[in-house]
Parts: structure tokens; sequence; C-alpha cells
């Protein structure tokens, strides 16, 4: 292989990525640290932020229950907050469990029936419940009811249970992936988008407030613009510049700082990391930009499909690095500017550019 770069991270390592939107160990444990309080400490996602505050304020004012809620959003983008925030303006508890956690209706039934009045159930991944368990929990949300089945076959009896009013949050990175009968009984429908770099930069200054850490704009800005725009991977690679500050110099991040230490950490000016530039680069340099088949580009890369289609592509489509078309992948001029290599001259037209030419 031709590229100039070490072999990129098995898939083994790849939970670990610095720029990797889901939790890891070490998230988990800062980040309850980390999260924003109520709606005023929340940052950006001003629709969603503005429409659930009527939600809540009209819920009050009722005296009543909270409308269920269905967050949808790529990882790390703040549901868990926004769903722990919800319970907080209503000073009401919370639940936290998971689809994959819920695969009998047995189980929903359990966590259902010992819900507190008001209590707010948030509910990860609601795409992955098990099909019993999502019936179930059509009439929960409905009718605040459930039927418990006792004994099987023919002897089988219905026992209805009434459930005290709780409110559901549901969160899901595509609201698509949901049978329409789930999505229809949330009241409210709320969109997470990736944030702006200045969004990004006021959660990192914030961040750095909690953890008493020294950091001058132009240092938030450099952090910022490598976070995908995502809150979760601002945060990591805020602690990992300050881990550089603090051994290589005063411990205050300025821009100079933030650069030279995500240099180390392997992750470049747009948020690319060695997986995406792997994938990139062989792309450009093997394939001349492409088209060429996942298949093929896996392999070059060393990596398994699944892991270049499911981790590598998404951001590198987002940021318009990459394309997937029918006849394959092909990288995009801005592919080519960004790892600072000449296109080939277009075949039969003047310039540079190959299928994205001038
Ligand atoms: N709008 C925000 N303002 C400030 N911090 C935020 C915001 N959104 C998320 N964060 C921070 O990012 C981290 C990840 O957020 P959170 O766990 O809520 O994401 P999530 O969308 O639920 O992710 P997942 O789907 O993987 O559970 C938390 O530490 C949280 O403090």
């Amino acid at each position: 292989m031709n590229w100039d770069e070490p072999a990129p991270p098995t898939a083994g390592e790849l939970p670990d990525r610095l720029v990797g939107s889901d939790a890891d160990g070490e998230d988990q444990a800062v980040e309850a640290a980390l999260r924003p309080k109520d709606l005023g400490e929340f940052v950006g996602q001003e629709r969603v932020r503005q429409q659930l505050d009527l939600v809540l304020k009209a819920a009050k004012k009722r005296g009543g229950t909270a409308d269920h809620v269905l967050l949808s959003g790529a990882p790390g983008l703040g549901k868990t907050t926004l769903s722990m925030i919800i319970a907080a303006e209503m000073g009401a508890p919370i639940r936290i469990t998971s689809g994959p956690a819920i695969q009998h209706a047995g189980d929903l039934a359990a966590i259902l029936s010992s819900l507190q009045e008001g209590e707010v159930l948030f509910l990860d991944e609601i795409h992955r419940m098990s099909r019993p368990a999502e019936e179930m929990l059509y009439m929960a949300m409905e009718d605040f009811r459930v039927d418990v089945i006792v004994g099987k076959g023919p002897g089988a009896t219905a026992i209805p249970l009434e459930l005290p009013p709780f409110t559901l949050v549901g969160a899901t990175t595509r609201a698509g992936l949901l049978p329409p009968p789930l999505r229809d009984r949330f009241g409210f429908t709320g969109h997470m988008e990736f944030y702006a770099p200045a969004e990004l930069e006021r959660v990192i200054h914030r961040s750095a407030r909690l953890l008493d850490v020294e950091i001058e704009t132009d240092g938030g800005a450099e952090i910022a613009g490598r976070s995908r725009g995502t809150p979760r991977i601002a945060n990591r690679l805020l602690r990992r510049v300050r881990d550089y500050a603090q051994v290589r110099a005063d411990g205050r991040i300025t821009r100079e700082i933030a650069t030279q230490a995500l240099e180390v950490y392997e992750v470049d000016a747009r948020g690319l990391d060695r997986l995406d530039r792997a994938v990139l680069r062989a792309l450009l340099q093997l394939f001349g930009g492409g088209p060429v088949g996942l298949s093929t580009l896996a392999v070059a890369v060393g990596e398994e499909r699944e892991t270049v289609e499911e981790v590598a592509e998404p951001f590198l489509v987002r940021e318009g690095l990459l394309a997937r078309t029918p006849r394959g992948r092909v990288a995009t001029r801005a592919a080519w500017t960004h790892l600072g290599l000449v296109p080939p001259p277009q075949p039969g037209g003047p310039g540079q550019g190959g299928l994205f030419g001038p």
C-alpha cells in the first residue's frame, strides 16, 4: 500500500475512537457532571428547546403530566440530557432503560407497573424493542393500561392493570425506523440536529468551567471545529487537550496547544481520524477517486465492509468528501483538497476533478 500513514485501528479498537459518537466508559463517568440541568443551560437546538418549553409549561399549568416525547438524532447530541431536563422541569423522577434491555413484554410490564404518577420513563434506542413489548407499549401510552397475560395456551387470561399517568421519552437515531403506530402515539417529536461550531464552542467553554480548565477563545474554536457537530465528541476532545496542556504546557488551552494536542491524537482540522483518512486516501490514491465498490475499498484499508460503511462513511458523506453512487464510492473535489492531493485530469475534459470536476 502506498499511503504514508500507519494502518488504521482494527475493528476491535473502534469503540474507543476519539471521534466516535457513542459513549465510552470514561464518557459515562464524566458526562453526569457535564450535563446541563435545565433548558436554559442546554446549548443550541433552539427549535426543539422552544417547543419543548411550551409543552412542559402547558402541562405544568394544567397540573397534569407532559405528553409523550420522541427525540430523534445521532448519538451524543443530547437526547439523554434532554430527557433528564424534562423530568427536572416537571419535578418528576426519571427511570432510564433502553429498547435492547426490554426483550419480553413481561420486562416492560414490570417497569411500567412500578412507575410513580408523573414519572418520566426514558427509553433509549426505542426502535430496538421486541415486537410484543412494543405492542404492550401502544396501550400503555394511550390508555395508561396494560394487559398482563397469565398462563399459557387456551387457559391463558389477560389481567388488565391500570397504570399511573407517566411521560414516555423515547429516543431513536432515526424516527423513520419506528413503526407508524408507535410514532403516532407521541404528542411531540423533536429532531436533534448536529451543532454549529459556535454552539460547540459554548458547550466547550461551559465544560471547561466545570472541569476547572483555563481555555482561550481560539482554543475553544479549534476544538469545536474538530468535534463533528457533536457535544459528546467536543467534551471528549476537550479532556484530551486538557491532558496535553497539563503535561506539555502550563495547563492553559490556547489555539496552538489545541492544535498540537489534536495532531498527537490524530484528529485533523475537519475532525477526521486515522480510519476516515485511510478510507479517503485509498479511494483517491488507489482508485483515482472512484467509483469503486464498498467491498474493494474495505479490503484496501484492511477493514470489514461494515466498519467502512457504518463507522467511516457517514461522516465522510456528511462532510461532502465522499458520495455513495449506484456505481460505487466516489471522492468529491473537497476530498482531494482536504488530503492535499491533486486530482487526475478528467478524461476528455479540461482541468481536474474527476466526476465532481468544475
Ligand atoms: N445541548 C447541550 N449542551 C451542553 N452539553 C450537551 C448538550 N447536548 C449534549 N451535551 C453533552 O454531551 C454529552 C452527551 O449527551 P447525551 O448523553 O445526552 O447524548 P445522547 O444523544 O443521549 O447520546 P446517546 O444516544 O449515545 O445516548 C453529555 O455529557 C452532555 O452533557
